[in-house]
């Protein structure tokens, strides 16, 4: 039997990242209150979200496959979503500056007889900002929906020293993991 995947999410990049394998694909958003998630530890935290967006996802029948996925920072045992304001915004990268810290992605696949929740870490470290890099960054008003008040795709790259493991995992979604786990339901890039 061939699925059809149902993308659970509104975030642009995740949008992009399927289009980029050439996977087809639905989009149905959930309505869910993030803030009913309290887990400290990031890997803990994102699992349950990715699950909470999985689950609140309507099944519209036995061919469809969900995939719903959530992205944190974790710094010094913080854990930061997408900032509210100004304020957290330059509050996080303040934190952030000349550290290092990880970025976590969850994302869970579920049909209507299985349910997987998977996750993937990636480091990443900022170079030393300066007040001013800070206030220009947050005036391009890039940081404002995404996890840590930054994003490694755009102008947000200048931050970043260096990453270790998958760049993808920072934008939202670990693609190639992805598409290994939707191999189980005959879901495969195009060029395949
Ligand atoms: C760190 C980082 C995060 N992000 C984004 C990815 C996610 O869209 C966002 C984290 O917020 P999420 O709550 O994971 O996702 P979302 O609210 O954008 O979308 P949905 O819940 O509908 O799936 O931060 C980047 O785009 N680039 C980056 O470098």
């Amino acid at each position: 039997m061939s699925f059809q995947l149902v993308l659970a999410s509104s975030s642009p990049r995740r949008q992009e990242l399927l289009k980029q394998v050439n996977i087809p694909f639905i989009i149905r958003k959930p309505e869910v209150d993030e803030s009913s998630i309290h887990s400290v530890l990031p890997e803990e935290k994102v699992k349950q979200l990715a699950r909470l967006k999985g689950r609140e996802t309507v099944l519209k029948d036995e061919k469809e496959v969900i995939l719903s996925a959530d992205t944190v920072v974790s710094c010094n045992k913080q854990i930061f979503e997408k900032p509210n304001d100004t304020d957290e915004a330059h509050h996080m990268l303040s934190l952030l500056s000349g550290k290092r810290h990880e970025v976590w992605t969850g994302f869970m696949i579920r049909t209507g007889k299985h349910e997987e929740v998977f996750t993937q870490k990636t480091e990443v470290e900022f170079w030393p900002l300066s007040k001013e890099e800070i206030e220009s960054y947050l005036s391009t008003g890039e940081p404002f929906d995404k996890a840590g008040a930054y994003g490694i795709q755009g102008p947000g790259s200048i931050l970043v020293k260096r990453i270790i493991g998958d760049y993808y995992n920072v934008v939202g979604l670990p693609i190639s993991l992805v598409v290994k786990e939707l191999r189980k339901y005959d879901i495969l890039p195009v060029f395949q």
